[in-house]
């Protein structure tokens, strides 16, 4: 029997339309040999949005991917629409994506490839064996605290505003996943907050203290933002499973990217309580490199396989595509980011192409 899956595509801007096209291709690919059609519906979003309708996440684009099983994002933003006031950004937009979906659990991995150890920016020893989950809450903290906005003092200055709350339901909802995942994992979860001065940590680190009680096979620790930064460079090991807010898992997400060679390498999954998750890379649109054929698209093929393991619980045609991945990187093909020397070196396109060669193969 055919499954059928209804998937919205929101390439978005800068490389996004180059790296999706890969990722299309080598779901078609994969599902044929598995029985499963896709049918997929392009939307817009981010700065493509606001050009064609004037907003950076029409309501026809956030209706689509609510009526289907399944989105994946490439990403969004540029140059051309940085002047913006932050609510007309591109940036809005996903930020309206993640809201309007109710997302509000991001997983991040960040795992060393053993072909691409060369790649990274540590030494071998210090990155062999890295598998880092982050899992980092995605629908509030400093990104959706209220008051924000640029007021006027009574001096006439101008005086920009965030606000980092999170409530205790919050707070929960986002420590069962990091326990959960931990559970799964290999049994260690570190709560990372800023708990020595922030008061939205303290509570925080209550919370996640209390929860801890109900996983006592899961060894909780906490640790400081700013030492975790430090930490994930100096001894990644020593991590499992960590948990964080949105704007922390952002940062700290970024930093162990560089652990597993680049950024263009990690994909993500972003999580509700029901309903379609958004399956989309840790990185950005590159600007830099846009238009180039100079993208890496595996951590937009591989947030593809995280589409079908979480979203649509598909995991043999997913640990496929992961498995594909590495085969590819085996044969020494690699994209600018990940070069390094006696490799081959490919554009987005080539690289797309190699995968799927390697797939039709299996
Ligand atoms: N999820 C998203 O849509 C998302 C995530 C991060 C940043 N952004 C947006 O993207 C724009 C650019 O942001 P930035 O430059 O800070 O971050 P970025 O991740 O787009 O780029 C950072 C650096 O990494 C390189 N890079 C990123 N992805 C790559 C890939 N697949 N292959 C090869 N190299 C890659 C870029 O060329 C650049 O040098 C901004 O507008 C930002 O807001 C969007
Ligand atoms: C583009 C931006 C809003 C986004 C974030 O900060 O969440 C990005 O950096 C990410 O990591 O997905
Ligand atoms: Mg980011």
């Amino acid at each position: 029997m055919t499954q059928n899956y209804r998937i919205t595509l929101l390439p978005g801007d800068g490389i996004g339309s180059e790296i999706i096209a890969v990722a299309v291709n080598v779901l078609k690919v994969v599902g044929k040999k598995y029985n499963i059609q896709f049918e997929f519906t392009e939307a817009l979003i981010g700065g493509a949005a606001i050009d064609a309708t004037g907003e950076p996440l029409p309501a026809d684009s956030l209706d689509i991917c609510r009526n289907s099983d399944a989105v994946l994002l490439a990403a969004i933003g540029g140059y051309k629409w940085d002047s913006l006031p932050s609510h007309l950004r591109p940036e809005a937009g996903l930020l309206g994506l993640r809201a309007g979906l109710g997302l509000f659990a991001n997983l991040r991995p960040a795992k060393i490839l053993p072909q691409l150890i060369d790649a990274s920016s540590l030494k071998r020893e210090v990155v062999e064996g890295v598998d880092i989950l982050v899992v980092r809450e995605l629908t509030g903290g400093i990104y959706f605290g209220k008051p924000k906005g640029i007021f006027e003092t009574e001096t006439g200055e101008k005086r920009g505003v965030n606000t980092m709350a999170y409530t205790e339901s919050e707070i929960e909802r986002i420590g069962r996943v990091g326990f959960e995942a931990a559970r799964k994992r290999g049994g260690k979860l570190c709560s990372v907050d800023k708990a020595n001065v922030l008061e939205v940590s303290q509570l925080w680190r209550d919370r996640i203290t209390k929860l801890a009680q109900e996983y006592p096979d899961v060894e909780l620790s906490h640790m400081y933002v700013d030492n975790a930064a430090m930490q994930l460079l100096r001894a990644p090991k020593q991590f499992d499973t960590i948990v964080t807010g949105n704007l922390f898992g952002d940062i700290l997400s970024d930093a162990a990217a560089m652990l597993t060679g680049s950024i263009g390498m990690l994909p993500s999954a972003s999580l509700g309580a029901s309903g379609p998750g958004v399956f989309e890379p840790v990185h950005g649109s590159a600007p830099d490199i846009a238009g180039q054929d100079k993208a890496n698209p595996l951590a937009q093929v591989l947030s593809a396989a995280m589409m079908l393991r979480y979203g649509l619980n598909e995991p043999t045609p997913a640990d496929e595509i992961e498995q594909g991945v590495l085969e590819v990187l085996q044969k020494g093909d690699r994209t600018g980011d990940i070069m390094s020397p006696g490799m081959n070196l490919l554009g987005c396109r080539a690289m797309g192409k190699a995968l799927i060669q390697v797939l039709e193969a299996k």
